[in-house]
């Protein structure tokens, strides 16, 4: 799968603050991939710098296989960007609204029906766009994006300020855009039960660094954690590390920890058998994005 994003040794200082340092990210074709972080971690920095509204202090951007300083109109033609909330004439209805960018960029009308059916707005078409419902201004931030049938969709924050019907609105939406219509979607979210249910890859940058990136399977079984019952705690984890099985002893709970993905719980499971030991419990907890999130930025909340 060819990269549709690299960023290379990316990095932006804002005098003698470094917000983004260093940023190797990749995201491939097809990728629903979400961008974390917490608050002033550099998310919008990046963003910016994807669609060239500010310019990196060192590194280089490539998106679709192209260096973004020497081809930024052919490749800013094929990205589409939903950045803050975008604005829009209240005065004017949906379709209206969709026209006027046609008309400013030299563009026929023919797409505009499509995208409104697209974002499901194609029954408020001749609505004022202020008489709108906040999801459905933001269909129409995400139909702005849409229009010219970019290959990428950049979303700054695509559910910020919805309601939690609205939010799985526009799941459903950019899942199908993803799923059935094959667009490369990069997205930034705070909201992590969210990304955990809508993305495929992730990338999660504090303090402008990247932690970690991958596909969001992998990043949950990295946080997997193995809880372990027996009746002696002390002495089965002296036992599981002379067979090569760090554990952790967690007295208030009366069990044993371990992380990573590779221990074999039936080897572990064995081995106390054979030794004799009563294992009460012994299994493989999923943690969910967000408690991996804590655990790989070493914070004990997630910051809004
Ligand atoms: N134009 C600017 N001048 C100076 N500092 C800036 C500028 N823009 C952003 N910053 C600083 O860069 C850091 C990263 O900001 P950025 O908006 O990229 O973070 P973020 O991850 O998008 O956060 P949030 O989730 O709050 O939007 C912050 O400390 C911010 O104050």
């Amino acid at each position: 799968m060819p990269n549709v994003i690299e960023t290379i040794n990316l990095t932006k200082q804002y005098r003698n603050q470094t917000v983004v340092n260093q940023l190797n990210l990749e995201v491939q074709e097809g990728q629903i991939h979400g961008f974390l972080g917490p608050n002033g971690a550099g998310k919008t920095t990046t963003i910016k710098m994807l669609l060239d509204l500010i310019t990196p202090t060192s590194g280089r951007i490539e998106l679709f296989g192209m260096d973004l300083q020497e081809n930024r109109n052919e490749i800013l033609h094929n990205i589409g960007a939903f950045v803050d909330s975008p604005s829009y004439y209240g005065h004017l209805t949906g379709y209206e609204n969709l026209l006027v960018i046609q008309k400013m960029l030299g563009k026929d009308e023919e797409a505009i029906i499509e995208t409104l059916e697209t974002v499901g707005l194609l029954h408020a078409k001749d609505k004022l766009a202020k008489e709108y419902s906040l999801g459905m201004r933001q269909r129409l931030g995400l139909a702005f994006a849409l229009l010219n049938k970019p290959k990428l969709l950049i979303l700054d924050e695509p559910t910020n300020g919805l309601d939690p019907s609205g939010i799985h609105e526009i799941r459903q939406l950019i899942k199908s855009l993803a799923y059935e219509k094959g667009y490369t979607i990069f997205l930034s979210s705070h909201n992590l039960n969210e990304i955990e249910l809508l993305a495929s890859h992730v990338s999660l940058i504090q303090e402008g660094h990247l932690l970690y990136q991958g596909s969001l399977e992998e990043v949950l079984k990295e946080g997997d954690q193995v809880e372990i019952g027996t009746n002696d705690l002390l002495q089965a984890k002296d036992l599981l590390r002379h067979q090569g099985f760090e554990t952790e002893l967690n007295k208030e709970k009366g069990i044993l920890t371990t992380h990573g993905k590779n221990q074999s719980l039936a080897v572990m499971n064995q081995v106390l058998v054979h030794a004799g030991f009563e294992v009460f419990h012994l299994y493989r907890k999923r943690r969910t994005l967000e408690e991996t999130f804590l655990a790989l930025t070493g914070r004990s909340e997630v910051r809004q």
